[in-house]
């Protein structure tokens, strides 16, 4: 298990990690899930004691970082994976882990097992590891004390397709064994098929913690998209949409998206209004979708809404 409590973390002016408060429960994989820069490399780093927060504490199993006895079977962790040594192998690199956290030499053998690297790639120096394999060997070495709890932050970076399986088979058999397993990625379609908990966070703010079906089911209900060929009418669909609590945005340039309102609903208005329409669609939901109206007020991209100005 890993505690959040009020968790903020300032670097100067920036507020990197906002008052977090959540618990990441063993025996599933939670996806830690945000846009660049909003804080997850960072909370990940405090729970593993490696940044001080400014107010509010990360605890592993009830303790922080530092309290561990034997951190390396506590708590595993893939961060940075391109930090080991140019000239050392990555089995030379993992063998002095294990001696210096007096771990028996065999279980080197047996991770590098685990992380899919076949002798010579264990045996190749850092400096010519590709990243993928670097993944793989920072992998391994997060797996060595075998540990009840794991961060990978942005596992499936530079991973090909199989090794992006690999990394959601690996996870999800380390959460069957009750494992608390917590996978950082701004790929949202990712961690739809690895997630079964999902914690968004914005500029280092929570603002989602929910089942990953959850979240899908909710953009699903949610979203209906609407054309037609009279904007002045479809205009008039929008506000009366908006008025009833709808969020309707422009689609294209003959069409609007409408979330919070069932397709029928739109369409009975349509029908009252007299709008003549193209197109009635409920859009499939996915996480993506989720994630961007979840993160769109966090993001300095984000696309207005329309209300009363609908085309
Ligand atoms: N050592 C530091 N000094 C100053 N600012 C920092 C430091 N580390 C992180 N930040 C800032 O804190 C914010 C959060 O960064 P962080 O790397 O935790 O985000 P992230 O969600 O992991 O993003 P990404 O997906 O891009 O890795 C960013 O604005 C970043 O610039």
């Amino acid at each position: 298990m890993i505690t959040l409590r009020g968790l903020t973390k300032r670097f100067g002016g920036t507020t990197a990690v906002d008052d977090l408060t959540v618990d990441i429960a063993p025996g599933r994989v939670t996806g830690f899930l945000g846009p660049n820069g909003a804080g997850k490399s960072t909370t990940m780093r405090m729970v593993l004691g490696l940044d001080r927060p400014t107010a509010g504490e990360a605890l592993v199993d009830g303790r922080p970082y530092r309290a561990l006895r034997h951190p390396l079977h506590e708590v595993g962790a893939l961060l940075d994976a391109t930090g080991i040594h140019p000239a050392r192998s990555g089995r030379a690199h993992l063998r002095a882990m294990a001696r210096s956290n007096g771990i028996p030499p065999r279980r080197v053998d047996e991770v590098l097992g685990l992380a899919g690297l076949d002798g010579r790639a264990a045996d190749k120096p850092g400096r010519s590891l590709s990243l993928g394999m670097a993944q793989r060997l920072g992998i391994a070495g997060a797996l060595l004390g075998d540990p009840p709890v794991l961060l990978f932050d942005e596992p499936v970076n530079g991973l090909d397709p199989d090794g992006v399986r690999w990394i959601r088979r690996l996870t999800r058999a380390l959460a069957a064994e009750g494992r608390t397993v917590l996978v950082s990625s701004h790929l949202m379609s990712e961690m739809e098929q690895t997630a079964d908990q999902l914690i968004v966070i914005g500029r280092g703010r929570l603002i989602a913690d929910a089942p990953v079906a959850e979240l899908i089911a909710a953009s699903a209900a949610a979203s209906v998209l609407v054309r037609g060929p009279q904007p002045v009418a479809l205009a008039a669909l929008g506000e009366r949409l908006t008025a009833e609590g709808a969020t309707v945005t422009p689609h294209g340039a003959d069409g609007l998206t409408v979330s919070g309102a069932a397709a029928d609903r739109v369409g009975d208005v349509a029908y009252e209004l007299g709008v003549r329409m193209h197109e009635l669609t409920p859009m499939t939901g996915s996480l993506e979708q989720a994630f961007m109206e979840l993160t769109a007020d966090s993001v300095e991209y984000a696309g207005g809404t329309v209300g009363s100005e609908a085309r």
